[in-house]
């Protein structure tokens, strides 16, 4: 048993050995010693902000969903000073600071003359501070590796928190409750003490959650809201079933009961989605439907691996669609309350403020596409990320190629080779995974094919192959996340269809948990008026899967938890 592994602010493992510019921790340099092109130049050359690419099957709760156990997983936070602020990376009007007034953890991004968008608004900074590093488990110092200020596990901790401390503050102590808010009944977040002068708020709305991202966007707040109501649910019925169960006992058996269903949905519903029936069969992500489960190995590390969440998993941002349709009660678009993505950057007040908002983001994810996994982005994230009441945002392309090299991930053509693919020795070989017009654009980004970012050569890939099973993403991102999942799942003693532990479920519950699905969730937790939906919520509403009352989604049988 190694009793770390997992624990936050702890280091993320490499799948290979970092690759950095000097040997230990500056940033990856071209394979001929020469600094790699600019990163908002390869994100201008390569990513395309225009065009309608939707993915037709899915919805865009497969994104959303992706995100909020993206936040479950991992946490890579900036360098911070005593008081926790970060050291400025340009000056307040958007310039390059001179060099002697730039702290040592900041690596802005260049913005180069004759760039389209931020030359024309005045700019040329992008602001990016270097990820906090740690010790290795040896606790040594070394070559540097970044830190994860989450818990690795899968293990909602984007809810509960990553510590004792934060969980006890989310907890009422009453009932095995967690802190709620009430706004005009609808029950919501807490709301942290003292939030009124944080940056951003300007309604003073602050949500407090187990993890610092919550409202990063109102649809992640949604999703996040719903697991958080079932806690309150779930808690409430074990208390009906089992009066006699004090507060620790019901809130820490109904933290289970929600974790083993965000599991469950993890690998039922998301994986299979993102990966494909392929994939998910061939990496045996597959969960049995009947019996315990047998995938746990204590000799494999969970954590989460750098190469995964500094750039192969990234590409998950093309999905992001910049609109977000909304749908009222009798489901149809409802343009009103559509909005654009940059409206909301760290704001809440829709879901404080209008009591509809909640039910018609939640028919709007299980309905609207989400964009495809390849070049083409959303300019809300690749030049209005974080806007705020500026004229220009970041742009989120050129930050990921830029923290990919600052956390020393090696360049995607290693990771053919870790992923079973051959090497290349020429852009020309690239022709068997990229669409001519693409090799084209790395050829003009790279000198070598060696140097292409690993998010960039994961982007590009074509998907053709892997098509026909429903995968929404090339070659590399796949394999890279599938292994991350693997290890999520299979160096988990926790996981919730374990057999043999003192810990496990009973067969009976077992069964029980493997009913939950994403479509009930919404049907449990929302305000009162989503009584319809897909049964498969992550799929489009057509064909065998439209919506249908709610009361024909199989829901879990809490019965099994009576205390006999
Ligand atoms: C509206 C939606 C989203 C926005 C605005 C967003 C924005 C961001 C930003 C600003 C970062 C930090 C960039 C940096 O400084 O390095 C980030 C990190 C990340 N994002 Fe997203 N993201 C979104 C959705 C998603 C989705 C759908 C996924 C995956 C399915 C995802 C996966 C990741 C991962 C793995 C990281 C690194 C996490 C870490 O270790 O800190 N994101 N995202
Ligand atoms: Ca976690």
């Amino acid at each position: 048993m190694q009793p770390s592994w997992g624990q936050r602010d702890t280091i993320f493992q490499r799948l290979l050995p970092a690759h950095y510019g000097n040997g230990i921790d500056s940033p990856r340099l071209a394979s001929d010693g020469s600094e790699l092109q600019n990163a908002r130049e390869i994100s201008l050359n390569i990513i395309r902000i225009y065009g309608l690419d939707e993915t037709a099957n899915v919805t865009l709760s497969v994104m959303s969903f992706g995100q909020f156990i993206t936040h479950d997983i991992t946490l890579s936070e900036d360098f911070t000073f005593e008081n926790g602020s970060s050291p400025a990376c340009c000056d307040a009007q958007g310039q390059l600071l001179p060099p002697n007034d730039m702290h040592p953890q900041c690596l802005p991004i260049k913005i180069t003359q004759g760039d389209p968008f931020y030359t024309y608004n005045g700019i040329n900074c992008m602001s990016l501070t270097r990820s906090k590093v740690g010790l290795d488990l040896s606790c040594t110092f070394g070559i540097a590796e970044q830190l994860n200020s989450n818990s690795h596990y899968l293990d909602g901790s984007q809810i509960y928190g990553s510590d004792v401390t934060t969980s006890n503050d989310l907890r009422s102590r009453v009932g095995g409750l967690m802190k709620m808010s009430n706004v005009d009944g609808r029950e919501l977040f807490p709301i942290a003490p003292g939030c009124e002068n944080q940056l951003n708020h300007e309604l003073a709305v602050c949500f407090q959650a187990g993890d610092v991202r919550v409202e990063e966007n109102p649809q992640l707040a949604a999703i996040q809201l719903i697991f958080l109501r079932q806690h309150n649910r779930i808690a409430k019925e074990l208390q009906v079933l089992n009066p006699q169960w004090d507060d620790e006992t019901l809130f820490q058996e109904a933290r289970r009961i929600v974790i083993a269903q965000l599991q469950h949905i993890t690998y039922n519903e998301y994986l299979p989605s993102l990966l494909g029936s392929k994939v998910m069969a061939d990496s045996g992500l597959a969960l049995p439907s009947s019996g315990y489960g047998n995938g746990y190995d204590e000799a494999i590390d969970p954590s989460v691996s750098n190469d995964f969440t500094a750039a192969a998993f990234r590409v998950t941002h093309s999905s992001i669609q910049g609109f977000l349709n909304l749908f009222d009660a009798a489901d149809q678009e409802d343009t009103e309350r559509s909005f654009s993505l940059s409206q909301y950057f760290f704001d809440s007040s829709r879901l404080v403020d209008d009591p509809e908002f909640l039910d018609s983001a939640l028919r709007g994810l299980t309905k609207q596409p989400p964009q495809a996994i390849d070049e083409l982005y959303s300019s809300e994230v690749t030049s209005r990320l974080y806007i705020g009441q500026k004229a220009y945002g970041a742009d989120l392309a050129a930050i990921t190629i830029q923290r990919g090299r600052e956390h020393g991930i090696p360049g995607y053509n290693q990771f053919r080779e870790f992923c079973g693919m051959p090497k290349v020795q020429s852009f020309d070989e690239l022709i068997v995974n990229f669409f001519p017009e693409n090799i084209d654009l790395l050829r003009a980004a790279y000198k070598s094919v060696d140097d292409i970012d690993l998010y960039i050569g994961a982007l590009l890939e074509n998907h053709v192959s892997v098509y026909q099973s429903g995968a929404l993403m090339g070659p590399i991102a796949l394999c890279i996340t599938a292994n991350q999942f693997q290890r999520t799942k299979n160096g988990d003693r926790y996981f919730y269809d374990i057999g043999g532990q003192p810990h496990s479920f009973t067969l009976d519950q077992l069964n029980q948990i493997r009913r939950s699905s994403l479509a009930r969730l919404i049907c449990d937790n929302n305000d009162g008026s989503v009584t319809n939906m897909q049964p498969l919520a992550m799929i489009q509403p057509i064909g065998t899967n439209q919506r249908v009352p709610c009361d024909s989604i199989p829901s879990m049988d809490l019965t099994y938890w009576k205390e006999i």
